[in-house]
């Protein structure tokens, strides 16, 4: 990821849901170091999300409690942020969770299913449907990212939920760039290959170098580890006007995805 300061997204305001830890943690220092005027973190982890933010700089970076399955909550997130910082150019729907991997079609708990659809899928559209709605409002040509996964194109092994979450992304950002196209509203995702953060440190046990040894086999790529910087950059290329003819696409970050 570069550490250069430039000016990619000067004056822009970004909302990043997920900023507080793993993949949305990288993005929201480089959109500050492009010169945004107020990148907003939106997460449930309220202590890490701060130290994130005050990381940053407070006067560049803020965090706020959001729970992207409240629709009121992800409202009031969008509406506050457009009236203390006049604005909303950007909106990188990040937060997600895994399931477990016992998750088989044969043995589905339905409980855990809902529970991950809520955040996934309900999450993700809760986070388009308001930031679309007050760029829609404000007659902004902004830019929406989603983070959908590999696993948004491939069918899996295990976690048939999660795999489904993320083909619904794609469905989502399909369909919300065919109609916010008419408002110059551009929506696009990010599928990156497997990747250590602290969800999938979590879910396997295991630190980062192991985990990262654990997925190589997943990329034909060679001679280089997939890291959340890697998909910061991909993420803001789609948020800047680098891509300005660009929506509808989903920017796999993959290394060449294999399956072993
Ligand atoms: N790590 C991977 O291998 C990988 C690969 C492809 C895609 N992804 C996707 O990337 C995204 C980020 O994952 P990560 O690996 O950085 O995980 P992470 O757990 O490190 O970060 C996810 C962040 O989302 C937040 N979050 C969870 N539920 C939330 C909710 N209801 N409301 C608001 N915030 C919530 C968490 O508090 C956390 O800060 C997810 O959508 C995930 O599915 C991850």
């Amino acid at each position: 990821m570069s550490t250069l300061r430039e000016n990619k997204l000067q004056g822009k305001i970004a909302i990043i849901t997920g900023g507080a830890s793993g993949i949305g943690d990288p993005p929201a220092r480089l959109f500050a170091n492009h010169g945004a005027a107020m990148v907003v973190i939106a997460d449930i982890q309220d202590e890490l999300g701060r130290q994130v933010a005050e990381s940053i700089g407070t006067h560049r970076c803020t965090y706020v409690h959001c729970d992207v399955s409240d629709e009121d909550q992800v409202k009031t997130m969008v509406e506050q942020t457009v009236h203390k910082y006049g604005n909303l150019d950007i909106m990188f729907s990040n937060a997600g969770i895994l399931s477990s991997p016992d998750q088989r079609v044969l043995d589905l708990d339905l409980s855990a299913f809902d529970r991950l659809f809520n955040v996934n899928v309900r999450g993700m559209a809760l986070c388009v449907k308001h930031a679309a709605r007050v760029m829609v409002e404000r007659r902004v040509k902004g830019s929406i990212v989603c983070t959908a996964s590999v696993a948004a194109n491939h069918g899996m092994e295990i976690r048939t939920d999660y795999c489904m979450s993320k083909h619904a992304v794609l469905g989502l950002v399909r369909s919300a760039s065919v109609q916010l196209g008419v408002h110059g509203i551009r929506v696009n995702c990010v599928s990156p290959n497997a990747l250590a953060t602290p969800l999938t440190c979590r879910a396997t046990g295991k630190g980062v170098e192991e985990v990262e040894k654990a997925y190589e086999k997943f990329a034909r790529l060679k001679g280089i580890v997939l890291k959340a910087g890697h998909v910061a950059d991909a993420v803001l290329y789609l948020a800047c006007g680098e891509s300005e003819f660009v929506t509808g696409h989903d920017l796999v970050v993959d290394g060449g995805f294999f399956r072993p």
